[in-house]
């Protein structure tokens, strides 16, 4: 399906939506609570990602496939291989099987696990004899992808040993394993982290537990976005908290240099986001390496201003659903921008000129889809398989029209 999107004379003032909760947060929830059956879950995303997870978790035998969810895939390798007696055959789509697992799957086979590959080293396929894992102790890399690290924390407390791991090269990512850790801890499962290392202890029951997601902070961003590019403009978020575990939250900072003011409420636990007169900087720079899902906003939402910005810490980009740095380089090139890329940065030169009518490739990548549009601020814009969007917000076209813009399927 490609759609196009276009602005009529003046997008609807305070419009109040209420946003899926947050995929993170529910696939680990529905890890914890396949381990732990107490736990009961409130605000699941509603996301094709945590469908497949949920899916999965009722599989001991046979194919799982995961199509694009990178966490699923990570999450439940570490699963099933502790679960004694399954005999899973994990695979996912075809880029799936170019996201690397190597590292997740030594680390599990230094605790016991018996993973083989089907098809090539390091990548899914892969062949999981679910076994009891006695070993504790591991040591893995820390700079390519956090999912690895949560993976095994997720398990973790009902390991026999419960787990302890030792964490080499620069952390990345960093508050998703916080994050991990933070809802261990809400179920009782005490853990310690200091410098580089991290150890959970066994613990077979926890107590009757509630949970209840927050709403996503990465599908935020695109209405941080529309905020930005708007001249006034006010939109209300439901059910966001000024305590948040998602390192997205990070938004509320990062979109003040580019207008856009964040006010809680206890109201309907809401943030309300509002345009303020500022003054642009040429320049927008940051370091991103904490929330890697953001950039591609923060890249359109610098282009739509005419602002440069110079965004760092983007190693894990080249890794996600598509290169995102290349996508973004392509796409943002065919709208008149001039940008350029290394294996971790992105630099966009200040340009006022935006070509209209252009068609944006997605790349089988929800954020490419949101990402791109709110630049339908600016002007007209065709969003190509625009159905992407069901990875992580499938509502996200509805909250669009709601917000004013024009949606033409
Ligand atoms: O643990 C998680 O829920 C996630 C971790 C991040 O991945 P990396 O650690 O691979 O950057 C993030 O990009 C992804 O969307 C969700
Ligand atoms: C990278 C993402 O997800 P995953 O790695 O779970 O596929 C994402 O949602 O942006």
């Amino acid at each position: 399906m490609n759609i196009t999107l276009s602005k009529p004379s003046a997008l609807k003032n305070s419009t109040s939506l209420q946003i899926t909760g947050s995929k993170s947060e529910t696939n680990r929830l529905l890890i914890l609570q396949a381990l732990y059956p107490n736990l009961s879950i409130e605000n699941s995303s509603k996301s094709d990602d945590s469908k497949v997870l949920q899916q999965a978790l009722k599989t001991t035998n046979g194919t799982v496939d995961v199509h694009h969810a990178g966490t699923a895939m990570r999450f439940l390798t570490a699963y099933f291989a502790a679960s004694h007696g399954a005999d899973v055959l994990i695979t996912g789509s075809q880029r799936m099987q170019q996201r690397p697992i190597g590292i997740l799957v030594d680390a599990l086979r230094q605790l016991g696990a018996k993973i083989s590959y089907v098809k090539e080293v390091g990548y899914p396929p892969l062949h999981i004899h679910g076994t009891e894992l006695k070993n504790n102790k591991v040591t893995l890399k820390a700079d390519v992808s956090s999912q690895f690290i949560s993976a095994l924390l997720l398990i973790a407390p009902s390991l026999p040993s419960g787990l302890e791991l030792s964490l080499t090269g620069t952390i990345t990512s960093r508050p998703y394993i916080e994050m991990t850790l933070s809802l261990l801890e809400q179920l009782g499962i005490p853990y310690h982290f200091a410098e580089n290392k991290i150890v959970v202890r066994p613990i077979s029951e926890i107590q009757e537990k509630t949970i209840t997601v927050e709403s996503d902070w990465s599908s935020a961003s695109y209405f941080y976005s529309i905020v930005a590019l708007s001249e006034h403009l006010k939109i209300r978020l439901r059910s966001y908290r000024t305590e948040s575990l998602q390192g997205d939250s990070a938004l509320v900072d990062l979109y003040k240099t580019v207008g856009v003011e964040t006010t809680f409420h206890a109201e309907k636990n809401s943030i309300v986001l509002q345009k303020i007169n500022t003054t642009l900087p040429e320049t927008y720079t940051a370091n991103l390496a904490n929330t890697p899902d953001i950039a591609q906003t923060i890249a359109v939402t610098c282009f739509g201003l005419g602002i440069g910005c110079e965004l760092k810490g983007l190693h894990t980009l080249k890794i996600k659903e598509t290169d995102r740095l290349l996508a973004l380089k392509i796409e943002l090139e065919k709208l008149g921008g001039n940008v350029t890329i290394t294996e971790e940065s992105l630099l966009l030169a200040p340009s006022i000129k935006i070509n209209k009518h252009i068609a944006i490739d997605t790349y089988n990548d929800h954020r490419m889809a949101m990402a791109f549009a709110p630049l339908a601020v600016r002007g007209p814009l065709q969003i190509n398989h625009a159905e992407v969007v069901s990875k992580s917000f499938p509502t996200f076209w509805e909250a669009m029209e709601k917000v004013g813009l024009t949606v033409s399927r």
